[in-house]
């Protein structure tokens, strides 16, 4: 579990994160949500250490991460997976190679183990026989499965990711969610995502953290996030007509008014 507590962040005059409490759940995929520039990226910078909030608390499992020693920190950060924006990738390392990195940096397994983890979490993510292969050689959606390989080979407790659908399908979207969301439920980990997609925060929010220009908003979960009455989000999330409309007849479905197809098609009528 990861706590925030009171946490602000600036930079120069600017006030960037404001006073931002929140928790994010065990074995959850927790979704931070908001338009850009509402301070997304660097909430998750000040929660996995790259920037030091001016004020407030982030504790991990009851230890104060901002209180701690660099040394101290660093034992977090073996915790932590992180699968980033484009998948970052080493072009002239092979997928196996990409995976087994963080394998050679932090630990002193034999080639032989190091070999079993990589094929074990490569075949988690449906990627068995792509060991040999360069990054340039595979899909947007098999960069991203790697990279997800990639973030869970330590067996993270924490796993951050930034915009995971970026510049993929809709459809490869789903695959990638839920494999997201499957290593979370798998591994009880606490995985907070940064997200524009509206499908994502569907499909896998089971907490959804809605940030307005550097404030919590709103907090709930996917189930309550259609029925807001949170003005600023309903016009984040619906910002589509096609969206607006399809809330509506949500909320007509719920308050009993369309209850079958038949209704539905005298409403396309
Ligand atoms: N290193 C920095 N120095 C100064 N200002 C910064 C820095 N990093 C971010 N900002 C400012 O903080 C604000 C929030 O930026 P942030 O990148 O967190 O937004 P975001 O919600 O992640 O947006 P997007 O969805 O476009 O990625 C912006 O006004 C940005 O210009």
């Amino acid at each position: 579990m990861i706590e925030v507590k009171n946490i602000k962040k600036g930079f120069g005059d600017k006030l960037v994160i404001n006073d931002v409490s929140a928790v994010m759940d065990d074995g959850k995929c927790n979704l931070i949500i908001g338009s850009s520039g509402s301070g997304k990226t660097v909430f998750m910078k000040c929660l996995v250490g790259l920037f030091r909030p001016d004020a407030g608390q982030i504790l991990y499992n009851g230890e104060d991460f901002t209180a701690m020693s660099e040394e101290q920190r660093k034992e977090v950060r073996k915790e932590i997976g992180m699968l980033f924006q484009g998948s970052a990738l080493f072009d002239s390392l092979t997928v196996e190679q990409n995976i087994q990195f963080p394998l050679n940096m932090f630990t002193d397994w034999s080639p032989a183990e190091k070999r079993k983890r990589v094929n074990e979490v490569l075949e988690r993510v449906e990627l068995k026989d792509a060991n040999k292969k360069f990054p340039s050689e595979i899909s947007g959606g098999m960069k991203k499965r790697v990279g997800i390989a990639r973030a869970v080979v330590l067996n993270p407790k924490y796993l951050f990711c930034d915009e995971p659908n970026s510049g993929l399908d809709p459809q490869t979207s789903l695959v990638i969610d839920k494999l997201i969301k499957e290593l979370t439920v798998e591994y009880k980990i606490t995985t907070v995502i940064n997200t524009h997609d509206m499908n994502s925060v569907m499909e896998i929010g089971d907490k959804i953290i809605y940030m307005y220009k550097g404030e919590k908003e709103w907090e709930g979960n996917n189930k309550e996030i259609i029925f807001s009455k949170n003005q600023r989000l309903n016009e984040f999330i619906f910002a589509s007509e096609f969206l607006r409309d399809a809330k509506d007849m949500r909320m007509l479905e719920q308050a009993g008014k369309i209850d079958n197809n038949r209704n539905m098609d005298d409403l396309i009528k």
